[in-house]
């Protein structure tokens, strides 16, 4: 295809995305090279300066993980989320607010962009409670298992993230909560970004991960395009294990919600996200009603 061609094929998403809001969730897994994650806020920043609301909200699992093993901690997850006691959750603070917020704000301004660098803690963003013990199975056996500091979310006030935008900032979010006694909480991000499209009214919900889409049971297939009842059956099925199950939930809820469309999409593959969003076939998964 020649360029120019390239570019007017872009031209009616351009038009029907401006002014709108995207939430981009950048999964920890699509966060491990340093060079590809400077591609992708390039594309974020381009995104923004095309017309379009851009949100970015983050996570940092491998990360959180890795500091976890450093300190003598081995991680445990049930259902795609961290099990975290008191010292995991100063250690996912410490990798989330002090080291991965900071790190995306400074590549955005490294391409000429202000963005502004915010946990769900700040100005009531996200406020949750915590996560009643989950039920698992233990061999034949249901157990319950309590996730310690781990949050669901209540309560999304989105003023703030409204008045960034409304001044031309990015805003970056790192998937923490106040409880209503204003102790922190670990919020599984997949979930964080979910909540906050649906409050900003969001038109898209895009997650970069570290897989092509949304796969078959034996990953030998990615489905371009999902309804509800198809993904609520791969859940059910099992189809959807471990990290994915969060990510699909949440996607499943923003469209329930009045998100037009939510995206799984690889972001360890360069310009992914422009892909998906400006050409006529995209190249993830697309989950809508
Ligand atoms: N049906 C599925 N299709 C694709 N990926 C799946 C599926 N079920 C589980 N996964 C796993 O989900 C992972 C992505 O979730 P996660 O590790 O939490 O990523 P991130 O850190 O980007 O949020 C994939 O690497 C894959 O191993
Ligand atoms: C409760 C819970 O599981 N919180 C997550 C928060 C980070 C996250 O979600 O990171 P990814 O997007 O890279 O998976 C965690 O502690 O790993």
């Amino acid at each position: 295809m020649k360029r120019e061609d390239v570019l007017m094929e872009a031209l009616p998403y351009i038009q029907k995305f401006y002014g709108k809001t995207i939430v981009i969730k950048l999964g920890g897994h699509a966060m491990v090279d340093q060079s590809i994650l400077e591609t992708v806020i390039r594309d974020a920043v381009l995104l923004r300066y095309v017309g379009m609301k851009v949100v970015l909200v983050h996570g940092g699992g491998p990360e959180i993980t890795a500091k976890m093993r450093a300190m003598g901690k081995e991680p445990k997850f049930v259902g795609g989320l961290r099990i975290t006691d008191p010292e995991t959750l100063e250690i996912a603070q410490m990798v989330l607010v002090g080291k991965i917020n900071d790190g995306i704000v400074s590549l955005i301004a490294n391409c000429g962009t202000r963005a502004v660098g915010i946990s769900g803690n700040d100005a009531n963003l996200l406020i949750a409670r915590k996560m009643e013990p989950q039920r698992v199975m233990v061999g034949d056996v249901v157990q319950e298992v309590d996730l310690g500091r781990v949050g669901e979310i209540e309560e999304v006030d989105p003023e703030v993230l409204h008045c960034l935008l409304a001044q031309g900032y990015i805003p970056v979010v790192a998937p923490m909560a106040l409880d209503r006694q204003g102790g922190s909480l670990n919020i599984n991000a997949d979930t964080a970004a979910a909540e906050i499209a649906i409050a900003l009214r969001a038109f898209k919900l895009i997650n970069l991960t570290d897989v092509d889409g949304v796969m078959n049971a034996d990953r030998t297939r990615v489905y371009h395009r999902l309804t509800l009842p198809e993904a609520e059956a791969m859940i059910s099925d099992g189809t959807i294990a471990g990290g994915m199950i969060p990510k699909l939930e949440g996607c499943m809820k923003a469209v329930r919600n009045g998100v037009t469309s939510a995206h799984v999409v690889n972001g360890n593959r360069e310009h992914n996200l422009l892909l998906e969003l400006f050409t006529d076939e995209g190249v993830g998964t697309m989950i809508t009603l």
